[in-house]
């Protein structure tokens, strides 16, 4: 076995396991870090990835790498950025590297295919079969047997004989076929002198080269995807190798934003989100990882992808809650992009109407560069937000639309503009009693209110999914019919809007909706003249002709000691009221409210971003809040409550003591009980000076918890309660 040129190398699996494992390295065998292997673990083959290389056979007795798997090796960025969020995040190495090897497929070459085009050699022995196939392969251009046999309306068979008579040639073609390659020169928009100002300081950021950062914090429709793609041409440019990548929330990904995209660079850009198929994945992977991919426009899990070459970094609507991931492995999207633009030498652009706190503090601080963008481009003007006060004009009582709101629905339907509805609550009633005995319906093993869902007849959960036919009899005292509902969702709104607006066309937009791409294309033809929609119909999106936003519950999300609650409001209805008047027509918002006197809607009203702001850093900065300090959450599950308030106990009390960081709790989240799960929660600040990282990784290695009780550190939760 141990020969003079064996030498050792460390293999990193995708697994939670506490390190990367030592194997000799057959010889005959050449490995580069960062190659995919296979090698055993236990009594399986695993893939695994390249991590060190040793010289010599070691002290120890070690397994052999089994063989190499092909692919482009990993880049050093990508292992770097494994490494560093491994010990950020508090998490084995594996974990992260799970999230970086989401296609095995994508380590083989593409699949192929065969094609078949007509020769010009004559055929021999001509049928009515073979003449059909060769005017079937003539109109088809390059096509497969199956689709020429079809159009002739022969088999498969005759189209192959012709290929062997030499009538027919065949190409063999790659299945997942490399992308476009976008062009920087294609014709955009011509920008206005704000939009082109913005643009040439983000082009002049990447000149300089190396890490960059950059919040472009233009309104709502100032034109800053315009403005980044003058970020994106540049690189293009300048870099002929060099690969971008566009962050978006997952439903911003829409037809609409993409056909921007392939507007302006003259071809589609690679697609990556949780939602695509293998096929879609394992072709993006691939053409990252050869560096052949130049555009990739993803959801936050195309951070992990394997760029050979990345220059640009786009985050765009960098404040959106979904780049929060909570479930398996929690981090903040634009946070992790960040850091992945520091160790790849690239530039990042955050972009948003409503920046977070947290990039507003650096902008002001001066490590962002901060573009602003403060008009509308053209004759569009920015919303006139005003507020309905519900005590002075209260709706109809089980109704929920105010007389000021219609009157201002009836102005604009008949000007033949259109309306949008917003509310963020899914269903038709968020909460469904018994009017004998006061029961409220919830989950099963789950401390939650069921909603109740009209068009489907169900009541449904929205943290498990479980559902249920709406009952005829109260399950807890048995009284009949006497369920119902209280509060509204937008299945009742919408309900509301058709008996005030018969003739409409009135249409729901939530994530229940079957097709909200196709909703969102009719909205824009003007074929919908009231669109009811939660929260997902007011992100990025252009409704020329939408001039009315009506909010029914300016105040839902203000409730809650949630110290995050005030920004999140507010970017919210910043947002949903930027939907109007985007194009020639002035909008304006409505916004429904009990306490219009509350900071977050008087700085609305006033357009006065910056005046709130103050106020929450302000408050922010006396808590030690972030971006003020940092936030940590550990939490624990378990079926039993018992073993899950001993655990967090005994963790608590495990914490090390030191200057500058605060333990609260262990205490109940939120939700505290989730498909028989108990949960609770210890809840961790620190000072800015303190690296909370290294504090937590000291803190864990301290405790050993049994395998039955699950604990998830959060090193950036995104609430605070
Ligand atoms: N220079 C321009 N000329 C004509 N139309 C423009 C120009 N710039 C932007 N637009 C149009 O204005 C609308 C808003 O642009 P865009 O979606 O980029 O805004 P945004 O700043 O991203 O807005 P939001 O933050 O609300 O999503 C789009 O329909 C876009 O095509
Ligand atoms: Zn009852």
């Amino acid at each position: 076995m141990s020969s003079e040129s064996s030498s050792r190398a460390s293999i990193l699996f995708p697994l939670p396991l506490p390190e990367a494992f030592d194997y000799l390295v057959p010889e005959g065998l050449e490995l580069g870090l960062g190659d995919h292997v296979l090698a055993p673990l236990g009594k399986r083959m695993v893939h695994g990835v390249v991590w060190g290389l040793k010289p010599g056979p070691g002290e120890r007795a070690l397994k052999s790498v089994e063989a190499p798997m092909g692919g482009a090796p990993l880049p050093a960025g990508t292992r770097q950025f494994v490494d560093w969020l491994a010990r950020y995040l508090v998490q084995p190495p594996g974990v992260i590297l799970r999230s970086v090897l989401r296609s095995a497929e994508a380590l083989k070459p593409s699949p192929t295919e065969t094609l078949y085009q007509v020769s010009g050699t004559e055929a021999p022995r001509m049928t009515a079969a073979r003449a059909a196939v060769l005017d079937a392969a003539l109109a088809l251009g390059e096509a497969s047997a199956a689709d020429i046999a079809r159009e002739a309306g022969v088999g498969a068979g005759v189209v192959k004989g012709l290929a062997t008579a030499g009538a027919l040639t065949t190409i063999s073609r790659p299945i997942d076929p490399p992308y476009g390659i976008p062009d920087p020169e294609a014709e955009g928009l011509s920008l206005t002198m704000l939009q082109a100002e913005a643009g040439g300081v983000l082009r002049r950021l990447v000149r300089a080269g190396g890490f960059q950062a950059a919040l472009l914090d233009g309104v709502t429709g100032s034109g800053k995807t315009e403005v980044y793609f003058e970020a994106i041409a540049e690189v293009l440019r300048r870099h002929p190798d060099g690969q971008i990548l566009i962050m978006l929330p997952e439903i911003a990904l829409t037809a609409a934003v993409l056909s921007r995209f392939e507007a302006r660079f003259g071809c589609a850009p690679a697609i990556w989100h949780s939602a695509a198929g293998p096929k879609v994945r394992r072709r993006c992977w691939r053409e990252v990882a050869e560096g052949r991919a130049r555009i990739v426009v993803g959801a936050r899990s195309a951070l992990f992808l394997p760029f050979t070459n990345l220059k640009l970094i786009i985050v765009d609507e960098e404040h959106d809650p979904t780049y929060k991931q909570d479930e398996g492995l929690p981090y903040q999207g634009r946070d992790l992009a960040v850091l992945r633009a520091k160790i790849e030498g690239a530039m990042i652009v955050l972009a948003s109407a409503t920046p977070s706190l947290e990039s507003l503090t650096n902008a002001q601080a001066g490590r962002y560069v901060h573009v602003r963008l403060p008009a509308r481009p053209g004759s569009a003007v920015l919303p006139q937000v005003d507020t309905i006060d519900l005590r002075e004009h209260p709706p109809e009582a089980g109704r929920w639309i105010s007389p000021p709101l219609i009157a201002a629905m009836v102005e604009t339907l008949q000007a033949g503009e259109q309306v949008l509805l917003y509310l963020n609550r899914r269903g038709y009633a968020p909460l469904v009693l018994c009017r004998a005995c006061g029961h409220r319906m919830t989950s099963p093993d789950t401390q939650s209110y069921l909603v109740e869902h009209r068009y489907t007849g169900r009541l449904v959960c929205h943290v498990t999914g479980f559902s249920m036919p709406r009952p005829k009899f109260c399950p807890e005292c048995q009284a009949e019919d006497s369920l119902t509902s209280v509060g509204p969702g937008v299945e009742r709104v919408a309900e509301e809007a058709k008996h005030l607006f018969p003739d409409a066309k009135i249409e729901i937009y939530s994530s229940d909706s079957a097709s909200g791409a196709d909703l969102v294309d009719r909205m824009e033809r003007g074929e919908i003249d009231i669109l009811v929609g939660t929260q997902i119909a007011a992100k990025g999106h252009n409704f020329p002709n939408l001039t009315l936003v009506g909010v029914i519950d300016a105040d839902l999300g203000l409730a809650g000691g949630d110290p995050r609650a005030g920004e999140r409001t507010f970017q919210t209805l910043v947002q949903v009221a930027g939907r109007a008047g985007r194009a020639e027509r002035p909008g304006r918002a409505l916004l429904q409210t009990h306490q219009p006197e509350h900071e977050a809607i008087q700085a609305l009203i006033a357009g006065d971003r910056d005046a709130f702001l103050e106020t929450e850093m302000m408050a922010r900065e006396a808590l030690g809040l972030p971006p003020f300090g940092r936030m940590a959450a550990i939490s624990f599950q378990a079926r039993d409550v018992q073993a899950v308030e001993a655990a967090a106990g005994r963790y608590a009390a495990a914490a090390p003591l030191t200057d500058g960081v605060e333990i609260w709790g262990p205490a109940e989240p939120p939700r505290a009980l989730v498909r028989g799960w108990h949960r609770r929660r210890i809840l961790v600040r620190a000072d800015k000076a303190i690296d909370i990282s290294a504090y937590l990784r000291a803190w864990k290695s301290r405790v050993k918890i049994p395998p039955s009780i699950r604990v998830t550190i959060d090193v950036d939760p995104y609430s605070f309660m």
